[in-house]
């Protein structure tokens, strides 16, 4: 079984270059599909769900060809001819489902798995397919599957979404981008995911207004052209890095980082008493680890994102003084605090809250990591432990970050994957 070993209580120092955005990518990668000519993406980051969403697309019949070194990847969805996803594939990762949209959109149905829910909440898909109606689409569910049919093509419309899913958004956007008439998005997600893949889809010739607010305005275009796109740099990587060295002490400079799309962040770091310089093309954290207790609770952008909950909680961990953190956005994402009480951790859950008693040091323990985020948290509290922390289940860390321990290492951490 594969671990990650971190020998703790290092400084970090130096710098690291964010990767581009997983979040980012991910929706984008889905979006060649709408084009009849090839997209050629830029700096696309090494992560396993970058390999699970183009294995979803070469099933359907777009040509994926890879240039690891330059880290460009050709997308052809000239040759897209199926349109449906199965199981294995979807079920590795939700984002899969962002295939709906473009699938409906260039060839009228998809039949795709249900994504079912995972470590974090149940994670429905009730808003994507309400949408899919107001646009025309019929959906049928069965046998695991939803069969959704535009046999005539998408219709403009009103969408207005109960909550402002990120990934509901993108599908309508995607879905709508080709759609006969005027589609406008109400009470859309704003993250700066959003704004990327509709930097993309207007580069392809789409006309899509609005993306970054609530409200977003798509004009359906009869058709799209491939298009040449640099992703956005990670902000939750490059979040994850800056509690790093906040908790295990050091001077540490995230290149690459957009201080912009990490203002909760930044503003939570400095209140827990972190040196913090926001600086044009990256952020640099001073810390000697010494932290005060600061209460955060998520909220769709520009709030605090559910996806630095649980690094931030292992921050909390060794601060001085009691901290709450809340999570709204997902019902069940608190997994990593049976973890962090392995290393010491003083942390109670009442309902959505967790209420963290900061200790002065956590100490080294084998570990989980039970999603993505978690594994980022543990490997976080790991670097600022006593001692030998051990992370296992690393699939899920390897979803999301690109070379976590090359770059760790280059900070000076002691760190190592194993296979025990
Ligand atoms: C690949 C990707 O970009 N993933 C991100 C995306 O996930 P994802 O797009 O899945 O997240 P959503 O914004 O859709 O989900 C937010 C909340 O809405 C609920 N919901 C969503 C859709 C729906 O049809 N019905 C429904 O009830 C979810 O269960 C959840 O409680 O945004 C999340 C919230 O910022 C992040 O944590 C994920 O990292
Ligand atoms: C929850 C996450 O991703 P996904 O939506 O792909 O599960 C995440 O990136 O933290």
């Amino acid at each position: 079984m594969e671990k990650l070993v971190i020998h703790g209580g290092k400084p970090l120092n130096g710098r690291i270059r964010v990767s581009s955005a997983k979040n980012a990518v991910l929706p984008i990668i889905a979006a060649t599909m709408l084009a009849s000519t090839p997209s050629r993406l830029l700096e696309v980051p090494h992560l396993e769900d970058v390999h699970t969403i183009c294995e979803v697309i070469s099933s359907l019949g777009v040509k994926v060809t890879v240039d690891d070194k330059k880290q460009e990847i050709i997308f052809d969805a000239a040759t897209l001819t199926a349109t449906e996803a199965p199981y294995e594939l979807v079920r590795r990762m939700r984002a899969s489902f962002l295939v709906m949209g473009p699938l409906l959109a260039r060839c009228g149905e998809a039949r795709i798995s249900l994504p079912g829910g995972c470590a974090i909440g149940s994670r429905p898909i009730d808003l994507h397919l309400k949408a899919f109606e107001a646009l025309g689409a019929t959906i049928e569910m069965g046998d695991g599957y939803v069969h959704a049919k535009a046999p005539n093509g998408l219709k403009g419309n009103q969408v207005y979404l109960d909550f402002p899913s990120v990934g509901a958004t993108e599908n309508v956007i995607m879905a709508a981008s080709m759609a006969e008439g005027k589609t406008v998005i109400e009470n859309a997600a704003e993250e700066p995911e959003i704004v990327d893949l509709v930097t993309y889809l207007n580069s392809m010739g789409a006309n899509i207004r609005g993306a970054g607010t609530n409200i977003i305005r798509i004009q359906g275009v009869p058709e799209l052209k491939g298009a040449v796109h640099t992703v956005i740099p990670d902000r939750i990587e490059a979040g994850t890095y800056l509690i790093a060295a906040a908790m295990a002490g050091g001077d540490v400079y995230v290149e690459n980082a957009l201080s912009e799309h990490l203002k909760p962040v930044v503003a939570k770091l400095k209140e827990a008493g972190v040196a913090v310089e926001e600086h044009i093309d990256g952020i640099r954290v001073i810390s000697d680890g010494t932290l005060k207790a600061a209460d955060i609770k998520t909220l769709p952008y520009p709030g605090f994102p559910t996806d630095m909950q649980a690094q931030f909680m292992a921050l909390t961990t060794i601060a001085e003084g009691t901290s709450t953190v809340m999570e709204t956005v997902f019902e069940n994402r608190f997994m990593h605090v049976d973890e962090l009480k392995k290393m010491g951790a003083q942390i109670r859950i009442e309902d959505r809250r967790a209420i963290v008693d900061g200790i002065k040091r956590l100490h080294g323990a084998e570990v989980r990591a039970t999603d993505l985020r978690a594994g980022a948290a543990l490997v976080c509290a790991g670097l600022a432990a006593d001692g030998e922390t051990k992370v296992t289940q690393l699939s899920h860390i390897d979803r999301g970050y690109d070379d976590l321990v090359g770059k760790l290492k280059r900070l000076g951490a002691d760190i190592v994957r194993v296979d025990e």
